[in-house]
């Protein structure tokens, strides 16, 4: 059946039309996100959700979404999504990281000019049939310096622009080099150095609990007197009582906001302030930036559903579409690798170590570890994928170690997984073979080459003469047929292991009499999907 997206927000049409062509079905309905009961009601039925910034993906609807495997964000800030909620269902957060932010960078130095100019008030006096050139006396900006507080990539647009404006331009931001600060032709400084020498500061951050507020009446109180304060990232990173008072005292020369603590802002503390100029969160409101985001999150969220691409995930690595299908058996092996050891683990899990050799250690082997941790959680958990294992395994304090290394031994490539508890260490490996079939080529140092059936058989016993003929004939007298058998031992008379696909799950009964068969030490039943 053909995965279902939901469009909950204001998407360019053009979204629709590229879940239709690459066969999937999309239902608009760009009003259901403010409804959150509707939404409620029906995201239980869907695959996919693609959203703007009205529809809130609380908990509640994301224990709701059932079905539920990808959230899309045409758009940058995914402030509206309970992430770490999604992250535990095991449902994709991605976004679409560049395409409004030129769109946005450019509503900036919009309202630079507009709030620099007065042109809201100009315009509002001179339509009113006013003609008050007196009162509106501008600021120029050439040879201004600008402050960016926040250089990613809306910040670094700006600053572009800004030096073409002949703008000197000063950003402070804890992650930008100091190659890329030359590069783009800024001056990094502290943010308190920024206060003080910017005639204009634009907001480009993030909201997190390190921004809330950066701009409050302290660093207001480090502005130069007449300073200006644009804010087109998120509200909330200014304190909108701090600024309507430096407004209202002129400490402050303006300010323009786009985005509000509360939204949508229908009232709002400093509307009808002098020289404060706003806009409806329009940073991205261009037809070219909602077509482009439109297009990037359907084409994401279509890879993703159809062929398992990741691109743009805010809670899981990267896998490109090129990379999806030769990745997808080393996945299989990596999740049965888990699987197996997870099912025979018996006590709490410490630690777990990959070891990817050859090939296979070129690969996206963040995706692979993800996969292991998900086959050998799955045994233990309910519900645990791709997306929620390593946050999973987090949570539980499992220390997950990765190390690549060149071929050794016989196999071009395998992966290796070690599982430490208090009690022992287990490894199991497996490598790809030619017909793309995972196989288990170790277990607990013993060589073997087994396929991984649906039911299997884990036996270890003594390598002593008879025990196949009473193994097969206890499975034979009690209806149990054997697909496959395979067998590998340390040395002649030493210890050994079995695994035998079976055509079914083995009853209760039958486990116990297998138990008795002389040689054998134990036996475990293993289900694989
Ligand atoms: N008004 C609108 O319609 C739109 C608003 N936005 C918002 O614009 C903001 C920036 O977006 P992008 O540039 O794409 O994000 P980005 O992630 O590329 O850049 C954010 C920058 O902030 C920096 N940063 C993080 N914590 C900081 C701190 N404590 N102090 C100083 N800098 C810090 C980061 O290092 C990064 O360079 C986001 O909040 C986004 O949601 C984005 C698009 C449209
Ligand atoms: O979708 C919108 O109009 C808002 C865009 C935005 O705020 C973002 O992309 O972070």
């Amino acid at each position: 059946m053909a995965p279902k997206v939901l469009i909950s927000d204001k998407l360019s049409p053009a979204a629709v039309q590229i879940f239709k062509d690459r066969g999937i079905d999309a239902d608009f309905l760009p009003d259901v996100g403010k409804n959150k009961e509707k939404l409620l009601e029906i995201i239980g039925q869907y695959d996919g959700l693609a959203i703007r910034s009205a529809t809130k993906v609380t908990e509640k609807i994301i224990a709701a979404a059932d079905n539920l495997k990808v959230i899309g964000r045409a758009g940058i800030g995914v402030d509206n999504v309970d992430i770490p909620k999604a992250t535990a269902r095991g449902i994709i957060v991605m976004n679409t990281p560049f395409g409004n932010a030129i769109t946005t960078a450019e509503h900036a130095i919009s309202m630079m000019m507009a709030v620099a100019r007065q042109i809201p008030a100009a315009d509002a006096s001179t339509q009113s049939g006013k003609w008050e050139k007196s009162r509106f006396m501008g600021r120029e900006i050439t040879d201004k310096t600008l402050g960016l507080v926040g250089c990613g990539n809306i910040g670094s647009i700006v600053a572009d622009r800004a030096i073409g404006l002949k703008m000197r331009v000063l950003a402070y931001d804890p992650f930008l080099t100091p190659e890329r600060a030359m590069s783009l032709g800024v001056e990094k400084v502290e943010l308190n150095e920024l206060l003080e020498r910017a005639d204009f500061i634009t907001l480009h951050t993030p909201l997190t609990d390190k921004t809330r507020n950066i701009i409050n009446a302290d660093a207001i109180a480090k502005m130069k007197k007449g300073a200006y304060l644009i804010n087109c990232a998120r509200g909330g990173l200014a304190d909108e009582k701090a600024v309507k008072a430096a407004l209202d005292e002129g400490k402050l020369g303006g300010a323009a906001f786009d985005v509000f603590v509360e939204e949508p802002a229908k009232e709002n503390i400093l509307f009808g302030t002098s020289n404060f100029v706003s806009t409806p969160h329009l940073g991205a409101s261009t037809s070219e930036a909602q077509e482009n985001v439109a297009l990037q999150v359907a084409e994401q969220m279509c890879d993703y559903l159809l062929h398992g691409a990741v691109r743009n995930a805010l809670n899981m690595p990267s896998i490109s579409a090129e990379e999806a299908p030769k990745l997808a058996p080393f996945v299989r092996l990596a999740e049965q690798l888990g699987s197996f050891a997870g099912q025979l683990t018996e006590t709490a899990i410490q630690g777990v170590k990959l070891e990817y050799a050859g090939a296979v250690s070129e690969m996206n082997v963040q995706a692979l570890t993800a996969a292991a941790i998900t086959g050998l959680l799955t045994p233990l958990l309910q519900t645990v994928n791709m997306v929620s294992a390593p946050i999973l395994a987090k949570e539980r304090g499992v220390k997950v170690e990765e190390i690549r290394r060149e071929k050794q031994g016989a196999y071009e490539t395998y992966i290796r997984l070690t599982v430490i508890t208090e009690r022992q260490e287990r490894s199991v490996a497996g490598t790809v073979f030619a017909d793309g079939k995972p196989r288990i080529i170790q277990v607990k140092g013993i060589n073997m080459e087994a396929e991984l059936g649906q039911h299997m058989l884990y036996i270890t016993n003594e390598d002593k003469p008879g025990f196949i003929g009473h193994l097969g004939m206890e499975l034979g007298n009690n209806g149990v047929n054997i697909a496959t058998f395979n067998l590998g031992r340390l040395a002649p008379g030493d210890d050994a292991i079995c695994l035998v696909e079976v055509d079914g799950r083995v009853p209760e009964d039958v486990m116990s009499r297998l138990e008795a068969v002389s040689h054998v030490k134990q036996v475990k039943a293993l289900e694989f999907q």
